[in-house]
């Protein structure tokens, strides 16, 4: 009789970080823990209080991501009783491209004295938007020039990846560029914290580094072409071996072992992606079944057997997601994000006390008024571009857009718009890919939000007019991360070789998918096509009202900080 192993996920979101202990063999959850961000997303300040930060900002302070591994691991291990020598391996998946300068032996710059006051020392959290001027400029030198790599990002490289905020460091801050050693993304920091070592995962390198399995990094021809002093940015700053998914980036070392309580020499997965990590956990290894990992973003990643280019898409990357298949990324960079901005801006006194009196939670209660309107019943109309739109446009400089307003318009309306509006731009993401040849047959969905808003996924039911597969993990991240450690430790050490054995045994969705109701899915359909409609007029026409409107208020802005 095999004895019982465990393996731990780490999953590091964008507001806290989630550990899980699971069972090698049948993926059954032993404890979870969650912890906080002590800085959570610094958009405003640094934590001393007094540096402003400029718009579109948002940091992170990479010690917190410690604070998360020491905390939430020996959680796990007093809460489930599982003794160390029982784990036989360890993975972790991160939000990207959330990147950080840091020295040559990972001192991040930030944690240095004559840098903690600096913004560009901090961690760019994926989020950042303020490279877009460089990511415009990236773009169009990319395409006077010819570079094939843009058709595999879609035509478009993001100012969220690694390319423009690199180059917004060097533009606005030579000194932290020439202090860094290298520029890593959090995930693989955090693996260099657990082993000692520096490697690079092959999957946010390839998504958001412009890294090709086959050919490598742009030149530095191209390079060159943004900035002289970028030529050899990838000898100088990006530096070090690239493994692909499911290697093993090395084991424990013994003082960081004594930090989180487990055995020394424990096998660490290299680094993985929030989104890419979850497809596993849902048991999805084959083409046509796209994931949506929704949170305070969504991300949407599918499989396919060859390379396409999808107009907005994020990325395809050969092995990117399962070893074998061109794994394809697409995303809306405000989700969760899109119903906090209302919660905590637009939803009166009233209803916070009447969330407070039934004893449930604001989103809840505003789910609970929601649901009792038809579809079309409120007259809006939403296009979620609060916080950029990352796919099919790729522009971070659009802005949200409400309409049919009247001063009849509840809360609850407005919550359902927003809701509405992310399913439509979700709807656009697979509309776009199976014009492109990329089949998408089935849906699924994880995430917090996927577990907790039953409302919601029964609208994107509608507006998809396909049943959603719910993944069975209410952490799918960090399950998905534990099982990269199994295969990390390989059947020698307990676990397994492959992703797909991991998957195979340990991956599940629930037993019930939210399936569309045939009345809903009528409105719904007149509903896109109007969404389209705005989505053409301001995101793709000669219209750039939204853009005239940014920049007006960038210069007002950077005028009041300067005054500060
Ligand atoms: N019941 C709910 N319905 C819709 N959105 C919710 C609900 N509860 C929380 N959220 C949103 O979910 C987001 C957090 O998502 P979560 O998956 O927990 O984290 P992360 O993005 O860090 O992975 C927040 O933006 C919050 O506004
Ligand atoms: O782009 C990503 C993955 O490729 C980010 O990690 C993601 O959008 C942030 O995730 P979350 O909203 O779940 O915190």
């Amino acid at each position: 009789m095999r004895m019982s192993k465990y393996t731990i996920g780490v999953d590091f979101g964008t507001q806290s970080g989630r550990a899980v202990l699971v069972e090698v063999g049948t993926g059954r959850e032993l404890a979870t823990a969650v912890k906080a961000y002590t800085h959570g997303v610094m958009d405003e300040y640094l934590p001393d209080g007094v540096t402003r930060l400029e718009p579109d900002w948002a940091l992170q302070h990479p010690r917190d991501y410690l604070e998360v591994l020491e905390e939430t691991i020996p959680q796990l291990l007093r809460e489930s009783g599982v003794r160390p020598e029982d784990v036989i391996g360890l993975g972790v998946d991160f939000t990207s491209c959330t990147m950080l300068p840091i020295r040559a032996d990972g001192t991040p710059l930030c944690f240095e004295p004559r840098f903690e006051r600096h913004p560009h020392a901090y961690v760019k959290l994926w989020k950042h938007h303020a490279a877009q001027d460089e990511a415009n400029k990236l773009n169009e030198i990319a395409r006077e020039r010819g570079e094939a790599f843009l058709a595999r990002y879609g035509g478009k490289i993001s100012s969220e990846w690694m390319i423009p905020k690199i180059w917004q460091i060097l533009d606005e801050a030579p000194e932290v560029y020439d202090a860094a050693d290298a520029m890593v993304e959090a995930t693989d920091w955090i693996v260099m914290q657990l082993t000692g070592k520096l490697v690079r995962s092959s999957c946010p390198a390839g998504y958001k580094s412009i890294w090709h399995k086959r050919t490598g990094y742009p030149s530095p021809a191209f390079f060159k072409a943004l900035h002289p002093r970028l030529e050899h940015v990838v000898e100088e700053k990006l530096w070090g071996p690239i493994l692909p998914i499911g290697s093993r980036a090395g084991e424990l070392t013994d003082a960081m072992a004594r930090r989180i309580g487990l055995m020394p020499g424990t096998p660490v997965a290299v680094g993985n992606v929030d989104a890419h990590v979850s497809m596993p956990a849902v048991g999805i290894t084959e083409p046509g079944k796209m994931l949506m990992i929704i949170g305070t973003s969504t991300c949407h990643v599918l499989l396919g057997t060859e390379e396409r280019a999808v107009p907005g898409m994020c990325g395809v990357v050969e092995d990117g997601i399962i070893p074998g298949y061109m794994g394809y990324e697409a995303g809306q960079s405000a989700v969760g994000d899109h119903f906090e901005w209302w919660i905590e801006n637009g939803v009166p006194p009233a209803y916070w006390d009447e969330a407070r009196r039934a004893g449930i939670g604001i989103h809840e209660l505003l789910t609970q008024k929601a649901a009792k309107l038809a579809p079309g019943e409120s007259g809006l109309l939403a296009l979620d571009w609060w916080n950029g739109n990352r796919s099919t446009l790729v522009d971070a400089d659009l802005t949200g857009l409400l309409i049919g307003a009247t001063l009849a318009t509840k809360p609850e309306e407005i919550y359902r718009a927003l809701i509405e509006a992310t399913a439509f731009g979700t709807r656009m993401i697979v509309e776009t890919f199976r014009a492109a040849g990329v089949p998408v047959n089935e849906m699924y969905a994880c995430g917090g939000i996927a577990q907790k808003n039953a409302l919601m996924m029964q609208i994107y039911a509608d507006v998809l007019n396909m049943p959603i597969h719910i993944g069975a993990s209410t952490q799918a991240p960090a399950l998905g991360a534990a099982m990269f450690g199994a295969v990390a430790a390989g059947k020698a050490g307990g676990g397994y070789d492959t992703i797909e054995e991991a998957a195979r045994e340990m991956g599940s969705v629930r037993e019930k998918p939210y399936v569309p109701n045939p009345s809903a899915v009528q409105v719904y359909d007149q509903l896109y096509r109007e969404y389209a409609r705005l989505y053409d007029y301001f995101g793709r026409g000669e219209n750039d009202v939204m853009k005239v409107l940014k920049r007006i208020k960038s210069a007002a802005v950077k005028e009041e900080v300067k005054t500060c």
